[in-house]
């Protein structure tokens, strides 16, 4: 786990952010300032608003309230600054969209194949296709690639362009543990050689556990921030679930189960606990 508190001006500043639709608040009242070099996990159940605080750090989701500034400025779509890993969407068969093109178009932000690129970016997307473990699939249509080997070129396409932002929305899944762990620490890595900030959702902490500073965990339409020691405890939980839930660390693993006394109360809950595994 990283000792010293990360310090600069922040990357990413929420003030107040909330978001809502219909009558359904995901989350209010959020305050977070993620600064650089620093690896915040966000964590929760399904239909939290994970995925809808990447969409709003990325301008495609407007807050219901609140402002969010990124890289010091309001929020703006398109930044070079910002590294995205959408998640998982496999490309459509027929799509002749190659590997290398997607990191290319990563590196450079052109379109793929125009204008031709220059021998420094070709070097670049080469680093990055072998830092992946993409080489041997390379100039192989995506769309034609596994769940997991696509994953990967969308990483790779993620951090070619050395943001000082990273959004990653559930990068590991379809990945096996080797390349879980290749790939979250090629993450790593980079935060550590650019001092960027990592902002990465999963629905397991145990893969990243030691790179991650704080978490934000959302649940219920409460959220709570902090170091992992401070928010994944049993009575954080239980408070944000409304029922009670058993944090336990074992082998460095985070494991979250629902008490006896909880049992049945909440299905999203109990989903979890049936996979043995909650973080
Ligand atoms: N544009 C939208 N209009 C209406 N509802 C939306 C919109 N975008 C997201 N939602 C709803 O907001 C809720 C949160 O969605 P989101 O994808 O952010 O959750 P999540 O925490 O990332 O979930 P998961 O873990 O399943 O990926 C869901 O119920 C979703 O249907």
């Amino acid at each position: 786990m990283a000792a010293a508190a990360p310090t600069g001006d922040p990357v990413l500043e929420l003030e107040g952010g909330a978001l809502a639709f219909g009558d359904r608040t995901l989350w209010s009242g959020l305050n977070l300032k993620v600064r650089p070099g620093e690896f915040l996990a966000v964590l929760g159940p399904n239909g939290t608003g994970k995925t809808s605080l990447l969409r709003s750090v990325l301008g495609q989701q407007k807050l219901t309230s609140g402002r969010i500034k990124v890289l010091g400025r309001p929020v703006e779509r398109g930044s070079r600054g910002v590294g995205y890993v959408p998640q998982q969407k496999l490309m459509e068969r027929g799509t002749p969209v190659r590997a290398r093109d997607l990191v290319t178009f990563g590196v450079d932000g052109t379109r793929w194949g125009l204008p031709v690129p220059s021998r420094a970016t070709r070097r670049r997307v080469d680093e990055v296709l072998e830092a992946v473990g993409a080489t041997s699939f390379a100039d192989a249509p995506v769309a034609t690639l596994s769940g997991g080997e696509q994953q990967r070129v969308r990483v790779g396409q993620a951090i070619a362009g050395d943001p000082q932002l990273l959004l990653c929305d559930e990068p590991l899944i379809s990945l096996d543990l080797q390349h879980q762990r290749e790939v979250s620490e090629l993450i790593d890595q980079q935060r550590k050689r650019l001092n960027s900030a990592v902002v990465f959702v999963t629905h397991d902490v145990n893969p990243i556990l030691d790179m991650v500073d704080r978490v934000l965990y959302l649940a219920g339409g409460r959220f709570r921030v902090g170091p992992p020691d401070e928010v994944l405890r049993s009575e954080v939980l239980s408070y944000m679930y409304n029922t009670p839930v058993e944090v336990i660390r074992t082998r460095g693993r985070v494991v979250v189960i629902q008490s006896p006394e909880g049992y049945g109360v909440h299905d999203h809950l109990e989903h979890h606990v049936r996979g043995g595994l909650y973080s």
